[in-house]
């Protein structure tokens, strides 16, 4: 039976034509099927360069151009134009099967053939090929084929590779881009992972390679499939997955599995697909849970679309989204009813009675601090306990005799909120943890859960997730990436009892942003020292963007106003450009300066609104707020205020050296990592501004430009 495959390409730019010809090209293809058997009209193309493109009538003015198959039945839909375009496109193209990765590949033959023999002039009178030092060999067992190596046999230096961008394959300009850099063949062969297929590969079977291009076609299941994939044109992410995406997606674990990858590289998209993917599968009740409500509400309604785009509404019904304090507060209030909770004001009053009961040399945000990340992380129970335990990540070292003030502190701190009976959302979620691990896996409340966020959850919120589960195949599934955790302590799987040996992947295209964005803020995290989840360093190498686009702009001046004045005439600059206001973001470290901003956007007439009071989601300003509410979002421009000596990191967020040198230096990792997750949330334009003195998480990179 015919298919009908949907080309990604297609699919963006449809989103761009006008109504009446979207419609009719959503009659036509809904059709399909049936005009097939019935001979749907595919005409041929005279003096093509492929006979397998055909072009299809969409109205008078409009055709489609479908690559329609020699032997098997799926038809690819690659590009709606007005009748003159979509012949010229479809002659000057061929269609192609990459021998490394089997996917299928369809380029410009005739701009490739154009320009070669001018670039065979340039590159004579050159000293030397940009790829002079490869071998044919080696280029061809990584899918470069005759046309692409003649090509890159004239090459002399990257910026015409640069150039030939939009000309070669993607995959193939891919492996000439990491010659270039430098990577070895092996290298490069092993950064295509994934994409590569161990099958043998039929470079004339277009059927086999349509189905194995997930990334850029989507075979449609009917009518109904196509229409939701062409109601939402602008999702690409529910339809495309690359390869190393689908393959997390679609995998099954003998136990727990992690995704990790720099941002933008689709982690939140995965743990969707696969939460979806589970609910398909029927094994029982999958849990989607992250760090903070505004987060989980976004993950539902992107599943909800997910669902649509699959056709497999029921599935959503399988699936609870819920952030992981809201679960553990559920949890907790089946069983004991609703708790009282210690507010940080009566928690830091408490601390200080103590201290003073005491008469111990020790502040309580060290008092704090140790109950949370050594005592309740550790679950320590005892004063012996205690003596043993490794206080790794906090800084100040203790004697025994220090040791047992502490613990004496942390006893009757502990008494006193038993006495109260307040809870802190820790303790809620460490008694959640106990309830659920002791019911028998029967009676567990889910089959499968999937965490998005993960680096930012604290010890007792894994132990909650581990026992909500039973231990078994596909039983947790974590997204996350450590270089952009801005809240939770630094923590090992192992110590939660969470072991993802074997079963760790990486992602490293960014989706998001543009090249020159995500390079400037890689920069940022350059050299940092990040654990990752595993316990080894984390690294977010070989994280790169297949987009390119301006620089980031980045401007110190001398005084908040005149900053807040260039912040006036970006947003104007941007929106005069024709950027809508909702896709605008402002972002400052403090509430202050985001109010501040506010208020200079309103002078300016531009209206602004704060995240805090409105979710960005149905908001028509600017969107503006604290680098924290940035979390999850994106936009297309955004612009990064009050990035100054003191303002960033936050006095305030930072531990002083002499009361714990390892919380200082988590600390400040912790601020440049919000300056990281603020700036990678920016799709196509970054500003990033200051006044008086820079950040010095900016030093390097203003010394480097
Ligand atoms: N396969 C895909 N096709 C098209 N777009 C994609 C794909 N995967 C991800 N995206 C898009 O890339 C952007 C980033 O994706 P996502 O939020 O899942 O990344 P992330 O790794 O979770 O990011 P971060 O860690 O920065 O929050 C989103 O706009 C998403 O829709």
């Amino acid at each position: 039976m015919p298919r009908l495959a949907l080309d990604k390409d297609f699919l963006t730019e449809f989103a761009t034509l006008e109504k009446p010809v979207r419609e009719r090209v959503s009659e036509v293809f809904t059709k399909f099927e049936q005009a097939t058997h019935t001979g749907l009209h595919l005409e041929k193309i005279s003096g093509a360069r492929d006979d397998r493109f055909r072009t299809v009538r969409i109205d008078r003015f409009w055709r489609g151009v479908v690559l329609a198959p020699e032997g098997g039945d799926t038809y690819t839909l690659l590009k709606v134009l007005p009748h003159d375009d979509a012949y010229d496109w479809a002659k000057r193209r061929k269609a192609s099967v990459n021998t490394a990765t089997g996917g299928i590949e369809i380029r410009d033959v005739a701009a490739l053939d154009a320009s070669l023999p001018h670039m065979e002039r340039m590159a004579q009178s050159a000293p030397s090929r940009l790829l002079g030092h490869v071998n044919d060999a080696d280029m061809a067992r990584l899918g470069v084929d005759e046309q692409t190596l003649t090509f890159a046999r004239t090459l002399t230096d990257t910026f015409q590779l640069e150039a030939a961008r939009g000309l070669l394959p993607p995959a193939q300009w891919e492996v000439l881009y990491g010659l270039s850099a430098g990577m070895s063949p092996e290298e490069v062969w092993s950064e295509m992972g994934a994409v590569i297929v161990q099958e043998q590969i039929d470079p004339e079977d277009l059927d086999a390679a349509v189905r194995r291009s997930s990334d850029r076609v989507a075979l449609v299941e009917g009518p109904e499939e196509l229409m939701a994939a062409l109601e939402h044109p602008f999702d690409l992410w529910r339809i495309y997955l690359h390869p190393t995406q689908r393959a997390v997606v679609e995998a099954s674990y003998r136990g727990p599995a992690r995704v990790s990858g720099g941002p933008g590289t689709g982690k939140t998209v995965v743990a969707m697909h696969r939460a979806h993917r589970l609910a398909l599968r029927e094994r029982g009740p999958v849990l989607l849970t992250t760090f903070t409500s505004t987060l989980a509400e976004s993950l539902e309604q992107n599943l909800a679309l997910l669902a649509e785009t699959t056709g497999a509404a029921q599935a959503t019904e399988r699936v609870r989204v819920e952030h992981v304090d809201r679960l553990a507060h559920r949890v907790f209030r089946e069983e004991h009813g609703r708790p009282q909770l210690l507010t940080p004001a009566r928690e830091k009053e408490l601390w200080q009675r103590i201290v003073a009961e005491l008469e111990a040399d020790l502040s309580p945000a060290f008092l704090s601090e140790e109950w949370r990340q050594v005592v309740l992380a550790q679950r320590v129970g005892s004063a012996a306990e205690y003596l043993q335990v490794k206080r790794a990540g906090r800084g100040r070292g203790l004697g025994p005799a220090q040791k047992a003030v502490v613990w004496q502190a942390m006893w009757q701190f502990r008494k006193e909120l038993s006495a109260q009976q307040l809870w802190t959302h820790e303790t809620v979620c460490e008694e959640a943890a106990r309830l659920l691990a002791e019911r028998p896996d029967a009676d567990k409340p889910f089959r499968h859960v999937v965490v998005d966020e993960a680096q930012d959850l604290h010890a007792g919120q894994w132990r909650l997730l581990r026992a909500c589960v039973p231990e078994g195949a596909d039983d947790l599934f974590i997204a996350g990436d450590t270089h952009q955790r801005i809240y939770g302590p630094k923590i090992t799987l192992g110590e939660v009892g969470v072991n993802v040996r074997g079963r760790a992947s990486k992602l490293r295209l960014n989706y998001r942003t543009t090249g020159e964005i995500l390079g400037w803020s890689l920069e940022l995290m350059h050299a940092q020292a990040v654990q990752d989840l595993d316990g080894v360093q984390d690294s977010l190498a070989g994280c790169r963007s297949e987009m390119h686009g301006q620089e980031p702009a980045v401007k110190g001046f001398a005084t908040w106003e005149a900053e807040l004045g260039h912040l006036k005439e970006t947003v104007r600059g941007w929106l005069g450009a024709g950027v809508l206001p909702a896709e605008i973001g402002v972002t400052a470290r403090s509430n202050r300066a985001v109010d501040q901003a506010l208020l200079a956007l309103e002078e300016a007439q531009v209206r602004a609104t704060a995240l805090a009071r409105t979710p960005a989601e149905g908001s028509s300003g600017v969107s503006v707020g604290t680098m924290h509410r940035m979390k999850g979002l994106e936009f297309r421009c955004l612009a990064v205020v009050g990035a100054g000596k003191d303002q960033l990191p936050a006095p305030r967020s930072i531990t002083p050296h002499e009361e714990d040198p390892g919380a200082h230096v988590r600390d400040l990792l912790r601020e440049r990592s919000l300056l990281f997750v603020a700036c990678t949330r920016a799709r196509e334009q970054l500003s990033v501004s200051w006044h008086q003195e820079p950040s010095p998480f900016l030093e390097a990179l203003l010394l480097r430009s």
